[in-house]
């Protein structure tokens, strides 16, 4: 039986528990990151991130968010460093974002939300496949990036007028030869803590690696993301905004810092 789950007043994250009891778990995301009550840790190594471009499959409304898929066969586009162990693959990118400038992110800092937050997911070799690591502590990877409002951002805007062809669920289309990385700030200074999916299944098996500086979005590039729609074609048209989950219980975990 598939679970419908949403962000709206009945199905939205205050319910979810219902059919993913999970939600009330030990290491669920996303988190308020205290800066000052995070601990700077050493050991942890520098962050490294090889994107292939020629790997971009396609980019997809998933009805919960739009995502930017790629082929993950070989290790053309990975991620490792950083607090993993080994290699993990680039499988997609989405977003989440707010129906305004003052919310939108997932995770927050000391309280403070952004207006978007991109999320780079990545799953590790030493399983098989994606579908094995996302039920593995140590299965996934994603990057997390805030954007905050500012001038207009030139590498989002091929993302942006892609945005046209999948305004409603269910809806995809060509999407080739782009480079995550130019989404990405300049520093890779990040926190990083064990947590899980933000949406269902709400998996525990998510290392989250959060950069610490933002990239800018203007206004009118915050229109194109709320210009989608959850809704397919044919039924009464229900905007995609607030597809973000709020900050969960941090139930004694330790969040460290690459930086000082
Ligand atoms: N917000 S999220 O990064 O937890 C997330 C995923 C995380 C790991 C693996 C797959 C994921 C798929 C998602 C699809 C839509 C929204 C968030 C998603
Ligand atoms: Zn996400």
């Amino acid at each position: 039986m598939s679970h419908a789950w949403g962000y709206g007043a009945q199905d939205g994250p205050e319910n979810w528990a219902e059919s993913f009891p999970v939600a009330n778990g030990p290491r669920q995301s996303p988190i308020d990151i205290v800066p000052t009550q995070a601990q700077h840790d050493p050991s942890l190594k520098q962050l490294k991130l090889k994107y292939d471009p020629a790997t971009t499959k396609g980019i997809l409304n998933n009805g919960h968010s739009f995502q930017v898929d790629f082929i993950d066969d070989d290790n053309s586009s990975t991620l490792a460093g950083g607090p993993v162990i080994g290699i993990y693959r680039l499988r997609q990118f989405h977003f989440h974002w707010g129906s305004s400038d003052d919310k939108g992110s997932e995770h927050t800092i000391a309280g403070t939300r952004f207006p978007c937050e991109l999320h780079l997911v990545h799953w590790n070799t030493k399983y098989p496949n994606f579908g094995e690591a996302a039920s593995k502590p140590d299965g996934l990877a994603v990057v997390g990036v805030f954007l905050k409002i500012g001038s207009a951002n030139p590498r989002l805007q091929k993302v942006l007028d892609a945005l046209d062809d999948i305004r409603s669920k269910g809806r995809q289309t060509t999407f080739s030869n782009f480079d995550p990385k130019t989404l990405l700030p300049a520093t890779l200074d990040f926190w990083t803590y064990e947590g899980s999916l933000t949406t269902p299944p709400l998996l525990e098996s998510v290392t989250w690696i959060v950069l610490k500086d933002p990239v800018c979005v203007s206004p009118a590039q915050m229109a194109k993301f709320r210009s989608l729609l959850f809704t397919s074609e044919g039924e009464a048209p229900s905007c995609m905004v607030d597809n973000f989950r709020p900050p969960q219980p941090l139930k004694g975990r330790k969040v460290r810092a690459s930086f000082k």
